[in-house]
């Protein structure tokens, strides 16, 4: 820990924490010192915020610098300088001796490759947390455990006690994905799915982050047309650990008259947090917010309306804020997608309108994601699953997972550097013209090995 202090403006430093929730972004922290004191302000990672705290800052009036946006915590401990920064420093020509203390960082990470393409992808995203770790000297100490179909052919439990006490003892956790045909049965006694949703509930991640970003070289990838996804950039807030995914389940009577039932319930506190988090998130991106539920139709969608419309005026008035219904949800993302800045939804209305979403960047081999809690591991994953069609074939795409490797080292380690590195990797295979099948669309693909050698390259650099 350490920050560098010129007069007017430092800026620096870091505290690594687990789950940097908050915000559900990395912190950018700017610190504002002269010789006698030493103020404090926090920032999410929206670029405009820092601009616009640096261009006050040039004009040296520190304490407007450290509001730009009138909320400051004077009090709130530094946590994550991100590196980022130093790139806005340099193109305002700001020039500090040691913006960054680089510190090596020792942390554990359980991989969970699980069925079908898993072990593929995350092999390749295994391969790109090593190069970082060795490019900034950090001890990444990966542990692989089983869940999903191969944890039932091995033990038969699709999360054996020993995966969830090492997840527990992780500072974060990367998962493939969980499933196939081969344990579709469905008199089964137990599934692979039953295992991802006992670890997302066991670590407490009730908050799915999925941002939908486009990447510039795809936009001719996507099925939809040019001018209706450019500008798109919409982060998905999914509630992950209630509603219908956790209800009570079971069957009643038999034969011809049998019926089943799942119950959907939300509680207020579980709508509250959600709604929070996602809040906050606007607040460092375009400020806006909306909120999907089926109102018209479901009783715990009325509650998730009512709390949610209540957190955002008691709690975020300056938010701007709306509430669409799912079915007309579904067609406006297609529609009108770069009208949506923050989306928070419930378990299942999430987990189908970014498989939709993932359309607009153009694959699904291309969306990671990260479940988060109050504390503890953070999961990563990518938001596709285990692709039974193209599994073994070593052609699925690995850049979700990829990508949701970069994630884990922003939100769980605070590396925003280091993730911004994969980023930019990602980015650039993607410019040198490097495609897997299903971004080629019929053209000259790679296989999954190849675009993680590609992505290994330009980390070298
Ligand atoms: N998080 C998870 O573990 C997770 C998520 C979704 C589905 N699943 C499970 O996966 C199994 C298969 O489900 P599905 O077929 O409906 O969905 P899927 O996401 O596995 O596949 C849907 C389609 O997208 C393609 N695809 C997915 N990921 C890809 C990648 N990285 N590169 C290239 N193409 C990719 C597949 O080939 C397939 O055509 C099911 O058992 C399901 O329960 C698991
Ligand atoms: C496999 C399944 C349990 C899972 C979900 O529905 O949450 C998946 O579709 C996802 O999006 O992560
Ligand atoms: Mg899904």
């Amino acid at each position: 820990m350490g920050f560098a202090m010129e007069t007017g403006i430092g800026v620096g430093i870091s505290e690594r924490g687990r789950n940097q929730i908050g915000d559900g972004s990395a912190n950018i922290m700017l610190v504002f010192a002269d010789k006698k004191t030493t103020r404090w302000a926090t920032f999410g990672n929206s670029a405009k915020m820092v601009r616009r705290a640096l261009q006050n800052a040039q004009n040296r009036d520190a304490s407007r610098s450290a509001s730009p946006d009138g909320r400051v915590d004077l009090h709130q401990k530094p946590r994550v300088l991100a590196g980022e920064l130093l790139s806005y420093i340099q193109c305002f020509g700001f020039s500090f001796p040691s913006v960054r203390e680089a510190s090596p960082l020792k942390a554990k990470i359980v991989l969970l490759p699980g069925d079908g393409i898993g072990p593929e992808i995350v092999a390749q995203a295994q391969r790109v947390l090593e190069a970082v770790a060795s490019r900034f000297g950090h001890e990444f100490e990966f542990s692989s455990h089983l869940i999903g179909g191969i944890a039932i052919d091995t033990c038969g439990d699709p999360l054996p006690d020993e995966t969830v006490a090492a997840c527990k003892e992780s500072s974060a956790i990367l998962l493939g994905a969980v499933g196939g045909p081969k344990w579709d049965d469905p008199s089964a006694k137990t599934r692979p799915e039953a295992g991802l949703l006992k670890i997302r509930k066991e670590l407490g991640l009730f908050a799915n982050l999925r941002p939908i970003r486009l990447f510039d070289q795809l936009i001719d990838a996507s099925p939809l047309k040019r001018e209706i996804i450019e500008g798109t950039d919409i982060l998905f807030f999914r509630e992950l650990t209630g509603g219908i995914y956790f209800g009570e389940s079971g069957r009643e009577g038999s034969g011809d008259t049998e019926s089943a039932y799942q119950k959907m319930i939300y509680s207020v506190p579980e709508v509250q947090r959600i709604v929070r988090l996602a809040a906050k998130a606007a607040r460092n991106r375009e400020n806006r917010l909306t909120s999907v539920d089926k109102a018209n139709v479901l009783e715990p969608s009325r509650l998730w309306r009512s709390v949610a419309a209540k957190v955002m005026a008691d709690e975020f008035p300056d938010v701007e804020y709306d509430v669409v219904l799912v079915d007309s949800m579904a067609m406006h993302l297609i529609n009108r997608p770069k009208d949506f800045d923050v989306v928070v939804t419930g378990n299942m209305f999430g987990d189908i309108l970014t498989d939709e979403a993932s359309m607009l960047p153009g694959s699904l081999g291309m969306l990671p994601s990260a479940s988060l809690g109050d504390g503890g591991p953070g999961l990563y994953e990518p938001i596709h699953g285990s692709a039974p069609d193209i599994a073994g074939k070593g052609i699925a795409n690995p850049l979700a997972t990829i990508l949701a490797s970069a994630m884990l080292l922003r939100h769980s380690l605070g590396l925003g550097e280091e993730a911004e590195l994969i980023e930019t990797a990602v980015e650039s295979v993607l410019a040198d013209g490097h495609r897997t099948a299903d971004l080629a669309r019929g053209g000259a693909s790679i296989g999954t090995e190849a675009m993680g050698d590609a992505v290994m390259k330009h980390l070298a650099n």
